[in-house]
């Protein structure tokens, strides 16, 4: 016997057994927790009888597939080893020791998310790791598995139920889960990411069953490099870190936003290759803004007003300390939908020292300026001959013009500030002018050109005459009938992307894009869109989401052992991408490749951007596999069962 310890003993709470193989519990608990016993072995006795003394275990318990009842009557049947160890409801003040049996076979091992296989488990397997009564007795495939998860996932009609019941799966069953997304990525993709993820993130206090990731939050403090040890896994390759300040374009969601940490980390695996054993996601908690959920008796963050100022930039530093202390150098941290006063500061500050990666302003940045060299495919001409125009001169809206500009300097040998007088933006307060310099944020500042102020976005179309128009505002439906009818009228194949996210947040949809240019925009979108059909036509949009660049791209980084990100390699990933966009594909208006060839793709991307870190000496994986791409491809993780001895 011993006793359980974090993700063991939340995943025995949970009404599961425990959760790994035995040896590797010994590995993960400190030598003076493991303790031997005489005691019996009636464990789950006693999980229910400390769930009943741990508030937050008794709600996990009650939400999640058991329910409060069934703890209730665990209590009533207390006696006999509860007895034993003095754990019953009379002695329910007194501290006690989380004891469990752990091992690796039998009811443990089908409780394992990481182990089971369920009915796909073998006769051979079935009698080696004492399984027999505890399955039915058909044997069934992988094949099969998913085929009945499909066919009920199919079935529900909430896309919330969708991803509730895919999380479900992946906290019972981790390479089927991976097995179902990497087979029907372009079914799964909209319910792990978004647009539904960002629903869960919006409901994730009442839907919260298990903990996913590593919370840290302000409470934290000083002891971070100890919760990192808490973690199961000790060879982490990739963190997806947020602090719920700019959740997708739906504003401050606190510690839900966990949501999208996990959902990253899910396509880093099945769109990358990344195992999800090195996988780790990561929520800082420190406070929230959002009063709604300050109020919500079921939100699961620290119930306060988020901290600023050195108190932040502190538990950060602390974070970043501790994450190279005990993961080292070539851990990849991508920071994600961060407010934008946090998210510039941090990539500059530790672009330095640490493997960091701001998926919003680089990733972004990236899988847009592929798209746009796609579309110049179908459009004609150069990067530096065209005009650009955005609404929203944030993080992702900066960090594009800034790639757009890079390349078009770099192609033109073009001074970067001459390169920058082709991108225009408008934020919140109309153009970004230069007589608003003094009162502009510093990453507005390259962006404040020489013109007269305008405060109307159809208005700015008509002065600066955008050949393309990029929405990264956050705000839905900003992109109006008269703003699209002003760039067709200016131009035969006006480009206009709505990147917010989630689909009630982006500036227009696909049938207003279409229908408003009369069938001559070529649109792309964050979040997807079916088909539309326009005059008898069928218009199929492309999805401009950063899924295509960051897993790619951080498989890149770690088969190379890269220890920083240059801009470089984010040009190289974007060329990558490009290259993928087959004619066919153009011909249909679509402007980047469908995710169903996802891994070929991300395998490009790596071997691209491993390739730049190679000749940037940023690679510390040495030697240089010859064949870039075929090792990417030999690197990824793949779903299917392994067979056990
Ligand atoms: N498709 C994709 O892959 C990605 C999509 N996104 C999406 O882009 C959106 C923005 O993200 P991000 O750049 O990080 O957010 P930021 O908060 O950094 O930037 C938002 C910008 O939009 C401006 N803005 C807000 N409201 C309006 C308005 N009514 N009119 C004009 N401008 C407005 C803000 O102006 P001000 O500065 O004056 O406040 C700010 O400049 C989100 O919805 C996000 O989901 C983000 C990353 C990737
Ligand atoms: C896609 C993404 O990263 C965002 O909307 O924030
Ligand atoms: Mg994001």
């Amino acid at each position: 016997m011993i006793s359980l310890h974090g993700t063991s003993f939340l995943n025995n709470a949970g009404i599961s057994g425990p959760s790994s193989l035995f040896s590797y519990k010994l590995n993960k608990l400190p030598p003076a927790s493991v303790k031997a016993t005489a005691l019996g072995p009636n464990s789950d006795r006693n999980i229910s009888v400390l769930i009943e003394n741990n508030d937050t275990l008794k709600e996990i318990r009650q939400d999640g597939t058991s329910s409060a009842a069934d703890v209730d009557s665990d209590l009533t049947v207390a006696g006999g080893d509860l007895e034993a160890y003095n754990e019953n409801a009379s002695t329910e003040d007194q501290l006690v020791t989380p004891w469990a049996v752990s091992v690796a076979s039998g009811y443990s091992l089908l409780r394992d998310p990481h182990h089971n296989k369920g009915l796909a488990f073998t006769e051979k397997e079935r009698d080696a790791h004492y399984l027999r009564g505890l399955l039915p007795p058909t044997v069934i495939s992988q094949e099969l598995q998913e085929k009945k998860l499909m066919y009920s996932i199919r079935k529900y009609q909430v896309p919330l139920q969708k991803y509730m019941a895919m999380m479900d799966l992946q906290e019972t069953n981790e390479r089927l889960f991976y097995k179902l997304l990497i087979d029907n990525v372009e079914e799964l993709l909209p319910v792990v990411y978004t647009p539904t993820v960002g629903k869960a993130c919006q409901k994730y206090g009442s839907i919260f069953r298990r903990p996913q990731g590593l919370f840290i939050s302000l409470k934290e403090k000083g002891k971070i490099h100890e919760i990192l040890r808490n973690w199961p896994q000790k060879n982490i390759q990739v963190i997806v870190v947020t602090d719920g300040e700019r959740i997708l374009g739906l504003g401050d969601l606190g510690c839900q936003g966990m949501g999208i940490p996990v959902g990253k980390l899910s396509l880093y695996t099945a769109l990358g290759g990344v195992r999800p054993s090195a996988c780790l996601p990561v929520t800082i908690d420190v406070g929230t803004n959002n009063e709604k959920l300050l109020k919500d008796e079921f939100y699961i963050g620290l119930r306060q007003r988020r901290a600023t100022g050195q108190e932040y930039a502190e538990l950060m530093h602390e974070f970043m300390t501790a994450v190279k202390q005990n993961y080292g150098e070539k851990v990849l941290i991508q920071f994600e939908d961060f407010a934008n006063h946090n998210a510039f500061d941090l990539l500059a500050k530790y672009s330095t020292t640490h493997l960091v990666f701001n998926d919003d302003i680089q990733g972004t940045a990236s899988v847009v300026l592929a798209g746009l060299v796609a579309a110049l495919k179908v459009v004609g001409g150069t990067l530096a001959d065209h005009r650009f125009l955005f609404l929203g001169a944030g993080e992702a809206g900066t960090g594009i013009a800034e790639l757009i500009a890079l390349e078009i300097s770099k192609q033109t040998n073009m001074p970067l500030e001459e390169a920058r007088k082709k991108i225009s933006l408008v934020d919140s307060k109309g153009l970004i002018v230069n007589s608003r310099i003094g009162s502009l944020q510093h990453f507005k500042k390259p962006w404040a050109h020489d013109r007269e102020p305008v405060k109307k976005l159809v208005d700015a179309v008509n002065v600066i005459k955008p050949t393309v128009l990029i929405g990264t505002s956050g705000v839905g439906r900003t992109f109006t009938k008269e703003v699209v009818e002003a760039m067709a009228a200016l131009n035969d194949k006006p480009i206009i992307f709505s990147l917010s996210n989630p689909t009630s947040q982006s500036e227009c949809t696909a049938e207003e894009a279409y229908k408003w240019s009369k069938g001559r925009a070529i649109f792309a979108s964050g979040s997807p869109f079916d088909p539309v059909e326009y005059k008898g036509r069928v218009f199929a949009s492309g999805q401009a989401n950063n899924a295509y660049i960051f897993p790619g791209f951080g498989l890149g980084l770690i088969m190379s052992g890269a220890i920083r990100v240059h801009d470089d390699m984010l040009l190289a990933a974007s060329e990558a991408l490009a290259a993928q966009v087959t004619q066919e594909s153009l011909d249909k208006g679509l402007i980047y490749p469908p995710f169903k060839n996802i891994r070929k793709i991300s395998a490009h991307i790596a071997a691209n951007v491993a390739d730049k870190a190679y000749e940037l000496g940023l690679a510390t994986h040495q030697p240089r596999p010859k064949d870039l791409v075929k090792y990417a491809e030999s690197c990824m993780y793949s779903p299917a069962y392994r067979s056990y001895r």
